[in-house]
């Protein structure tokens, strides 16, 4: 159900602190066709209140004739803002930019970002941002397992229902989900709660099955049978099971990339307040699934682009994967055992 604009205003409020919002400072709203209107008019009404000047950049939705899928996330690397120097130039040129319209794996945010700039994602339904409004004890936790990760070699994964993948560690940087930007030259996302790296390119090994209750995202779909997918080389290189398995290895097919097939992204979820089940209460278009890729415990892995971390790749079909009932180990020592999450 809904939630107040005051409700959401106070949200607004205790990230904008959080990002360290100063009056006088300059914030741009970056926004499109999709933007909720409710999140735009109360994170003004917040920006207003620190005494902060509120710009609205809003931009033409791309992508739209070639995606299969209106989901932000399903079609990335290029936005409304490749090619567009003067938005380029107007965001570099904010202190802080709330994303309302989903830029993510662009080389135009990494630009902006290089420039010392700061980006904050925020697309999720007004009551999921307030549900999972972040706190500096979700910093503080995914802190303290990017220290952990940052150390490791390797990455093992395992499951009961035969999961066994590899994955070399080491090569790319930490993806800290934590919901707010503190510090110039960050990116996160309000909400998350999650903690990934991307897997030394042409490491990735083994076997991942999808078992009954796992997720594909942009799909936005619960796996009802089990899915093999065969890594080797650091590549997806087969997609065995039912229809569901028939319909992923399609989608990917229909890119006619043959990067897509890539590792992308691999990390566990530490959200206590994201659910599982969230996705089931929400049609498929109403939410973009940030309760299963930041829930507590999962394993979320990706195929796709790394431009996000420095590499060049930047396939456009981007899939996110988070799993239950498995067990993360870096080095041998489990972050996660069958689905949980292992306590300091
Ligand atoms: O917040 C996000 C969302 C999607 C993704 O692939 C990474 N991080």
């Amino acid at each position: 159900m809904s939630v107040s604009d005051y409700e959401l205003v106070q949200s607004w409020s205790q990230v904008l602190d959080l990002c360290k919002l100063a009056a006088g400072q300059t914030v741009t709203l970056l926004t499109s066709a999709d933007t909720n209107a409710q999140t735009l008019r109360c994170a003004i009404l917040a920006v207003r209140q620190k005494g902060a000047i509120a710009n609205r950049l809003d931009l033409q939705p791309v992508n739209g004739g070639v995606s299969l899928s209106r989901d932000p996330l399903a079609y990335v690397g290029t936005t409304p803002l490749t090619g567009n120097r003067a938005a380029v130039e107007m965001l570099k040129a904010s202190d802080l930019v709330l994303d309302l319209m989903t830029l993510l794996f662009s080389a135009e945010q990494h630009e902006i970002l290089a420039a010392g700039g700061r980006i904050l994602l925020a697309v999720e339904p007004p009551e999921i941002l307030v549900r999972m409004t972040p706190t500096m004890e979700d910093r503080t936790r995914v802190l303290a397992a990017s220290a952990r990760l940052q150390a490791a070699k390797t990455m093992h994964v395992t499951s009961a229902a035969g999961t066994d993948a590899t994955f070399a560690l080491g090569d790319y940087p930490m993806l800290e989900e934590y919901g707010f930007v503190d510090a110039p030259g960050r990116w996160d996302h309000w909400p998350s709660g999650f903690l990934a790296t991307w897997s030394n390119e042409g490491s990735a090994e083994g076997t991942i099955v999808l078992a009954p209750g796992d997720i594909l995202l942009p799909q936005k779909s619960y796996v009802t049978a089990p899915i093999t997918l065969r890594l080797a080389g650091g590549y997806v290189r087969a997609i065995e099971g039912g229809y569901e398995a028939g319909h992923l290895r399609d989608y990917m097919q229909s890119f006619g990339d043959p990067e897509v097939y890539a590792v992308s992204h691999i990390g566990w979820g530490l959200q206590r307040r994201a659910h599982w089940s969230v996705m089931g209460f929400y049609d498929r278009e109403a939410t973009i699934g940030m309760d299963p890729r930041a829930c507590a415990g999962n394993f979320l892995w990706s195929t796709g682009p790394n431009n996000e971390a420095g590499g060049t790749r930047d396939a456009a079909c981007h899939i996110d994967i988070p799993m239950r009932g498995c067990t993360v180990r870096l080095d041998g020592e489990a972050v996660v055992t069958d689905g949980t999450l292992v306590e300091e």
